[in-house]
């Protein structure tokens, strides 16, 4: 693995796909504020059924962590972003356009909260900050493209506002740390866990972002739902 931090080495092991993800289509018309409000509409009520197993699995984190300074930022992020400020974005956003939190999930939703909830009840905190990481720095990476000023419409500006910034930077940083630290000294066997459960995240990630430029399931979403 050479001297590559544990987080960089399973990023560059899921390349071409993070990239596609950090540059979508869809992401990118969301920096500019050019997504249009039936694909934001149908990808903020898709993302509210996400970000449900999302936030259970923070509190995951929070029990199966190791250390008490490894319990503490997820509690924080979990009280600060996850259950106000993100909340409240939806509940707005999904006014506005006109969108519902009740959505039935789409084959990749059911696959993305399936793997969430596998790794919740695993109580694996490794195999649960691999795939909070993943959520969180490829949305760090395609918020941070965005140029300035940041799109007028607050639904297309907060989204971003909420994916990048010192704080939210400071989170992912953490999220790697976590990787790095617990990664050090893995046999080949769990480093190979770690990244196929990394790998499917990120091609969640991807799949996730089709669905909302293209309202019909990805063909690997529809093969993920037959795993
Ligand atoms: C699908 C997805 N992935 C990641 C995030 C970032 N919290 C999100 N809101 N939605």
């Amino acid at each position: 693995m050479s001297e590559r931090s544990f987080s960089e080495w399973l990023r560059e092991q899921c390349e071409p796909e993070w990239t596609a993800v950090v540059t979508h289509p869809f992401a990118m018309a969301i920096t500019t504020g050019s997504a249009p409000d039936d694909g934001m509409r149908r990808y903020l009520e898709q993302d509210f059924q996400f970000v449900d197993s999302f936030t259970a699995l923070l509190g995951a984190a929070v029990a199966s962590a190791d250390t008490f300074e490894a319990r503490v930022p997820y509690g924080k992020f979990l009280g600060q972003v996850a259950t106000t400020e993100e909340k409240t974005y939806f509940h707005r956003a999904l006014a506005a356009l006109g969108g519902r939190t009740d959505a039935p999930p789409e084959p990749v939703t059911a696959a993305f909260r399936q793997l969430m909830d596998e790794v919740r009840t695993s109580q694996d905190y490794l195999l649960i900050v691999a795939v909070l990481c993943v959520a969180e720095w490829c949305y760090l990476g395609w918020a941070s493209r965005a140029g300035r000023p940041l799109p007028e419409s607050f639904v297309h500006r907060e989204w971003i506002e909420l994916h990048e910034g010192p704080e939210f930077r400071a989170w992912v940083d953490f999220l790697r740390g976590e990787l790095d630290r617990l990664g050090a000294d893995l046999d080949e066997e769990r480093r190979t866990a770690v990244l196929d459960v990394f790998r499917l995240a990120v091609e969640l990630e991807r799949a996730f972002f089709d669905q909302a430029a293209a309202p019909h399931p990805s063909t690997a979403a529809r093969s993920w739902n037959e795993r």
